[in-house]
């Protein structure tokens, strides 16, 4: 890259989807109003080359749409509408990305962004010894009042989950082995759609929901349902939906519950609130699968399979234990 700020000015958007926008790139911060009747919504994650994605993985434009669609999920699990997004890169100074790459990266930001009608308002730009970091900000906004926490689960729910997992893992291991990889897989790992529209049904059904989304995987979002609950989830193992079609058992269960990166939602909610939701996300042609319930117990998570239940641990993504 020869010019930061050459840079910065190629990448600037020329005009913004939302009204509330005071001022976006160019000065020190971004100004903007907050809306009457809304609570504000902040999340931040961070894709990082050789964890995240390689070359061989992902193009730059993929890296540019995933980063800004994982956070996205992180709205979507909180209800909420996506407004404004900013982005902090970091570009290896050995001259690995170039500044084309970087423009096609921004470009499948741009390309989610005008889907959902955020706007970047911001970000910074940075240099590191190796390794492409791209770390995006994503701001929402939900209703007063509407709170999907991780905490809301109560012995008795149903346990839920807005479509199929396991796809990107599916994804991921047949690009890393270099073979032929099936296009919904590809699709999954590459551009994961974000379920905005699902977490927004959740927040307009009015009842106590408990909402995660599935980054690290089935089996961890569950069991992070669980812990913030003081609950015990039992998932069953012939509810829960996947699109791995002759793949072998092993495979498909690794994928499923601890493969990670499916960015479906997964939630708890009491009998009354789950008759409401099956028929307004059938009223909207959306899925909302069962997969199991909430019984009193210790914070832990058990999956039912053929007539045996066992303890689900954790066992998804985690950055900080070796051989993940
Ligand atoms: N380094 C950090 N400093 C401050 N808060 C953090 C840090 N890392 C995570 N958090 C906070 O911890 C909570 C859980 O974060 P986490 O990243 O696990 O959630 P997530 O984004 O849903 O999962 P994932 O990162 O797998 O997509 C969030 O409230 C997040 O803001
Ligand atoms: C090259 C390569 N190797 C491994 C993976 C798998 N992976 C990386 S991070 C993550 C969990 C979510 O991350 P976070 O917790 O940071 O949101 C998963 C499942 C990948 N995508 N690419
Ligand atoms: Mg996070
Ligand atoms: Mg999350
Ligand atoms: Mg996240």
């Amino acid at each position: 890259m020869k010019d930061e700020f050459s840079f910065i000015r190629s990448i600037q958007p020329d005009r913004h989807h939302q009204p509330t926008v005071v001022a976006g790139i160019g000065d020190d911060a971004a100004l903007y109003d907050a809306e009457e009747g809304f609570h504000e919504i902040a999340a931040v994650d961070t894709l990082v080359e050789d964890m995240h994605f390689t070359k061989k993985t992902m193009t730059p434009f993929h890296i540019g749409y995933k980063a800004l669609a994982v956070n996205v999920s992180d709205i979507a699990a909180m209800g909420g509408r996506p407004v404004y997004y900013l982005v902090s890169v970091s570009v290896p100074k050995s001259g690995s990305w170039s500044e084309a790459e970087l423009q096609e990266m921004y470009k499948g930001m741009t390309v989610l962004a005008d889907e959902y009608g955020v706007d970047l308002i911001g970000g910074d730009t940075n240099a590191t010894n190796d390794k492409l970091v791209v770390s995006v900000t994503v701001i929402g906004r939900v209703e007063k009042g509407v709170r999907l926490l991780r905490s809301n689960a109560k012995p008795g729910d149903v346990v839920f989950v807005t479509g199929p997992v396991g796809s990107s893992a599916a994804g991921l291991h047949y690009l890393l082995e270099g073979d032929d990889c099936p296009e919904h897989y590809l699709k999954a790992h590459q551009m994961p759609e974000p379920q905005v529209s699902a977490g927004r049904l959740l927040a307009q059904a009015g009842g106590r929901i408990a909402l995660n989304d599935i980054s690290d995987g089935l089996a961890s979002e569950a069991n992070e349902i669980a812990e913030a609950s003081g609950v015990t989830v039992e998932i069953d193992w012939s509810r829960v939906p996947h699109d791995l079609h002759g793949e072998t058992d092993e495979y498909v269960e690794k994928w499923t519950l601890f493969g990670g990166e499916d960015f479906q939602l997964i939630g708890c909610t009491g009998q009354q609130t789950w008759e409401r939701l099956t028929e307004s996300f059938e009223k909207n042609g959306q899925r909302l699968i069962r997969i199991g319930r909430v019984v009193e117990g210790k914070r832990e998570v058990f999956l039912l399979k053929n007539g045996e239940r066992t303890v689900l641990k954790k066992g998804g993504y985690n950055h900080f234990v070796k051989g993940d």
